[in-house]
């Protein structure tokens, strides 16, 4: 038995010698018009610490290295992928099912934003309702040929990411940490979550991680001491990249040009990315 069980045998995915119930298949089939290689979540332990802006670095940088790319924009009660990539346009759809929109280097992206008639309108929905939101845009979205998915994942633990692991077919997870948070047992939540949904972690991001000074190149560490490395290493993890705060990130952010962003932070992370597509 895993040391992570919570006695809830439909919902873990583990093949364990305990097991009480048989395991409940929930997984839901891609719209038979898509198709899509590798699926990536990433995901944060609380709101705020830069999982959208990861999310669509992440999209941007593999893009940029020549790979068809998308977001499917998950975080249905804050969905800032649209925003940060300066889309206005609305999804469209026809009698097959719903397209994504393309951004201005043709990532596709798919959010609830595209579909409210009002980008300022608030989402207030029970969660079922965000959870199955979340699973059409896996089932009735036209994806072609996409060699790369990110999911910008709901925070938490609770209704809508449980149905999003257990509906879509996720090959890897990305967690996103800043230095002020609990790490530790942010760390280790998403550790055991993944473990019981049976998805491998990637690595850890650490966002927020430095300030360079402009004036004379030293980086501070405004947040505090970062502990990301003895964390990473207790999980048996990798850190990924750090990221530093750069208020011309926020600033590309803010103007929807987070396509012009300047930077190789997340290299690093592309060659693993690159590694996984070849398997
Ligand atoms: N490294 C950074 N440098 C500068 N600004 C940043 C950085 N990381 C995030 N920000 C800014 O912080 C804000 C929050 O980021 P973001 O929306 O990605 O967080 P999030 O974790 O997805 O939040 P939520 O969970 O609420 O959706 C954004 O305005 C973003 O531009």
């Amino acid at each position: 038995m895993s040391e992570n069980c919570n006695q809830s045998c439909s919902s873990c995915s583990e093949d364990c010698a305990e097991r009480k119930e048989q395991k409940t298949d929930f997984s839901e089939k891609l719209h038979e018009m898509s198709s899509v290689k590798k699926v990536i979540g990433v995901v944060s332990g609380k709101g705020g610490v830069g999982k959208s802006l990861v999310t669509s670095m992440l999209a941007v940088t593999m893009n940029r290295m020549g790979y068809h790319t998308a977001i499917l924009d998950a975080d249905v009660t804050g969905p800032s992928i649209p925003k940060a990539f300066g889309i206005k346009e609305k999804a469209k759809g026809s009698e097959f099912g719903l397209f994504p929109v393309k951004t201005k280097t043709g990532i596709d992206i798919m959010s609830v934003n595209l579909l409210l008639e009002n980008d300022t309108d608030p989402v207030v929905w029970r969660g079922p309702i965000i959870a199955g939101t979340v699973k059409q845009f896996w089932t009735d979205v036209i994806w072609s040929d996409v060699d790369f998915m990110f999911i910008d994942m709901p925070p938490g633990t609770g209704d809508v990411p449980l149905t999003v692991f257990q509906s879509i077919a996720v090959d890897g997870l990305i967690v996103v940490t800043s230095p002020q948070e609990l790490v530790s047992m942010i760390v280790s939540k998403a550790v055991k979550m993944a473990e019981m949904m049976n998805i491998p972690i990637i690595g850890l991001v650490e966002n927020m991680s430095y300030f360079k000074c402009p004036d004379n190149g030293k980086n501070y560490q405004i947040f505090g001491e970062s502990h990301i490395e003895e964390i990473a290493e207790k999980h048996n993890l990798k850190v990924l990249t750090k990221l530093p705060i750069d208020p011309k990130i926020s600033a590309a952010c803010d103007k929807g040009m987070i396509e012009l962003f300047d930077g190789n932070w997340f290299e690093p992370v592309a060659k693993i990315l690159e590694k996984m597509e070849e398997n």
